[in-house]
């Protein structure tokens, strides 16, 4: 298993805090609007001028009250959603749909439960046409980095919500994705599991060198993983303040810069 020990530092960036980016950047979100079509007639208006660069292998995280819009948002970068206007690009790429190099993790683990954690994560590799035995050797080894290579002939309904989130992960790597989009994934999790698969991530997120775009409740969660906590505003949904986290990794929950964010990003959201 792995430990936080194993992330070594990143350079902070000394950057506005705005959605725009010094470094160049990798996920371009434009003038994104959203509106839905609203039970009672009309439109709901959710996203209202989402502007926002993401840097390549950026860690960023999205926060706000319930209905702000972070998971809207999520699916339109996903490409399981389409914006009402503006645009989306990844590189140089417009986002049209899914499979541009994006895998997605969910809150609920959504395996299919009569596949076992490798059936599961070598599905993607099936739909990608690879042969049995290399579809089998690159998903164990997929699951020896989410540490359940043990696991592997195991069923969902034999695993813990920890382990299904685990497969989760590893499957959504399996075709080796440039970003992760990842909503809420710990969310259903107690909190010893919770901070274990942080710590996951953060190793994965080190060895893989994916972007990571993470929808969380949790101001705690995202000071612990975020390069940038980016805040939403609720009605419509809009970017209330972008959050800068310059500690060094491995962070600790005890220190004084982890602490002065919390209390800053707290009274903002409550404000
Ligand atoms: N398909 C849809 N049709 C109509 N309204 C929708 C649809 N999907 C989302 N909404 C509405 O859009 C708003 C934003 O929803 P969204 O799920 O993106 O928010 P969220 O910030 O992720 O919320 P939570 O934190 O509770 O998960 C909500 O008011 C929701 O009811």
């Amino acid at each position: 298993m792995s430990c936080a020990g194993d992330i070594s530092m990143r350079e902070p960036d000394a950057t506005p805090q705005a959605g725009r980016r010094t470094r160049a950047p990798f996920i371009r979100i434009e003038a994104v609007h959203k509106a839905f079509a609203a039970r009672q007639g009309g439109e709901l208006m959710v996203l209202d001028s989402i502007d926002l660069d993401i840097a390549e292998n950026e860690f960023v995280s999205l926060i706000g009250r319930s209905g702000c819009g972070k998971t809207t948002l999520l699916n339109i970068i996903a490409g399981l959603d389409a914006a009402t206007s503006g645009r989306i690009a990844i590189g140089e790429r417009p986002v049209t749909g899914p499979g541009q190099g994006q895998g997605v993790v969910f809150q609920q683990h959504a395996l299919f439960p009569w596949l076992t954690a490798l059936g599961n994560v070598s599905f993607g590799f099936r739909k990608a046409g690879l042969p049995r035995e290399e579809r089998r050797e690159r998903s164990l080894e997929l699951l020896r980095l989410v540490g359940l290579e043990a696991a592997a002939n195991k069923y969902p309904r034999e695993m813990s919500g920890g382990m299904q989130q685990r497969v989760s992960i590893a499957r959504a790597l399996a075709l080796d994705p440039q970003i992760l989009l990842m909503d809420e994934p710990f969310g259903a999790l107690d909190e010893l599991t919770r901070i274990e698969l942080q710590q996951e991530l953060l190793r994965i997120w080190q060895a893989r060198r994916k972007t990571v775009v993470f929808v969380t409740h949790s101001i705690d969660e995202a000071l612990m993983l975020s390069d940038r906590i980016v805040l939403l505003a609720p009605n419509p949904g809009r970017i209330q303040r972008i959050f800068e986290v310059p500690m060094p990794r491995p962070r600790s929950r005890t220190e004084p810069a982890f602490n002065a964010l919390y209390d800053e990003i707290w009274s903002e959201l409550s404000s």
